[in-house]
C-alpha cells in the first residue's frame, strides 16, 4: 500500500524512527509510554508472580512460554501487557513489525547499576525483530557486527585469556560462545541450577558468535582484543522508550549492555542530538532499569508435540 507522497507506510515508518546511518534496521522512539503507564509497568513487573531467575549481570522473567528447539510451549500472557503487546503489533507500517502477527514472547530483565548483558544475538527461534521497551533508569544498547568465522583466532579462557572488559567498545572483548553449550545456561550464576529459557534454545542454534560471560562456564572462548570489532552502533535508552532492531541488525550482528555504573557516550551513540547530549558526557545509570523485551517465536508447538 502506498500513502499520498508515493511512498509505502512501512518505509515512512522507517524512515521517522531509523536512528543510526551505519545500522539502518536500527530504530528509536522516545516517550513511547507516559509516566503513568512506565510506572504501572513497573509496579506489575515487580509484583509478578513469574519466577525471577537471577543470571550474570542481571534479573530475568520468562513469560509468554518455553522455547524449545521445536517451538513455543505457550503460556498465557498477563494481562497487563496486553495493551502494549496490541500497540507493537500494529508498528513498524504496512506488514507490522512482526509479520502481520502478534508478539508471543516477553522476556522482563532487571539491571541494577554495573550490572548488564554480554554480546549477544537473539537467534533463528524468533522472527527477526525484537521491541525493547525501556522502564526506569536509563542504558546505552550497543552493536558490533558478528565476528565471521575466519577473524575468530580466539584463545581458551582457561589459558589466559582477558577478562571480560568494562570499558569503551573499541578495546573490548567480544566474548563467543562454544556452540554445543546453551547460552542462557553459561550466563547463570554457578549457584543457580540450569533453566531452560527461550535464550538457551535460540542461542544453541546460534553457534559462534553469540555471547557468554567470561568465567562462567567450561569450554568458552574469548576472542582476543585486538579481535573484537568495534561497535558500529550504540543507542542511547532512555526510560519510557522503545528500542526496535530487525533484519541485519538482528541477525548479523551481536547487541550488549556494558557491565557500568556509567554510560560513556561515546562517538558511536546514535542518538544524543535527541536529547541536547555531546559525545564525551558520562551518564550515571543511575538504579535499576527493567526492560521488557517483546518477541514472536515464530513455531509454536503443536499442542499434541508438547510434553505433559
Ligand atoms: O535489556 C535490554 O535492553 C536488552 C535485552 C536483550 O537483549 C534480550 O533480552 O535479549
Ligand atoms: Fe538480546
Amino acid at each position: 500500500m502506498e500513502n499520498t507522497d508515493g511512498l509505502s507506510y512501512g518505509w515512512e515508518w522507517c524512515r521517522r524512527h531509523r536512528v543510526a546511518p551505519h545500522l539502518p534496521t536500527l530504530f528509536y522512539i522516545p516517550d513511547y509510554v507516559v509516566p503513568e503507564q512506565e510506572a504501572q509497568s513497573l509496579r506489575e513487573a515487580r509484583a509478578s508472580k513469574a519466577k525471577w531467575v537471577q543470571l550474570s549481570g542481571r534479573r530475568l522473567q520468562n513469560l509468554g512460554g518455553v522455547v524449545h528447539a521445536k517451538g513455543l510451549i505457550p503460556a498465557p500472557l498477563p494481562s497487563w501487557l496486553q495493551p502494549l503487546l496490541g500497540r507493537l503489533a500494529e508498528e513498524g507500517g504496512e506488514g507490522g513489525l512482526y509479520g502481520g502477527q502478534p508478539p508471543n514472547h516477553v522476556l522482563v530483565n532487571s539491571y541494577m547499576p554495573g550490572e548488564g548483558i554480554m554480546p549477544h544475538e537473539d537467534g533463528p527461534a524468533y522472527h527477526p525483530v525484537v521491541a525493547i521497551l525501556s522502564l526506569g533508569a536509563p542504558a546505552v544498547l550497543r552493536f558490533r557486527r558478528k565476528p565471521k568465522p575466519e577473524d575468530d583466532s580466539s584463545v581458551p579462557a582457561a589459558t589466559g585469556g582477558p577478562p571480560a572488559r568494562r570499558g569503551s567498545g573499541a578495546e573490548s572483548t567480544s566474548l563467543l560462545q562454544p556452540p554445543e553449550l546453551p547460552q542462557q545456561q553459561q550466563q547463570q550464576r554457578p549457584s543457580s541450577p540450569p533453566q531452560e529459557t527461550p535464550e538457551s534454545v535460540a542461542g544453541a542454534g546460534a553457534g559462534p558468535g553469540a555471547g557468554v560471560a567470561a568465567g562462567e562456564g567450561p569450554g568458552y572462548e574469548v576472542a582476543r582484543p585486538q579481535q573484537c570489532p568495534p561497535y558500529i552502533a550504540s543507542v542511547l535508552l532512555q526510560p519510557r522508550s522503545l528500542v526496535i532492531f530487525r533484519d541485519e541488525a538482528f541477525t548479523d550482528c551481536l547487541h550488549c549492555i556494558e557491565e557500568v555504573s556509567e554510560e560513556l557516550l561515546d562517538e558511536s551513540v546514535a542518538n544524543l542530538d535527541m536529547y541536547g547530549l555531546s559525545p564525551g558526557t558520562t551518564l550515571p545509570r543511575g538504579g535499576e532499569r527493567i526492560s521488557l523485551t517483546v518477541r514472536r517465536v515464530a513455531r509454536v508447538m503443536p499442542s499434541i508435540l508438547r510434553p505433559r
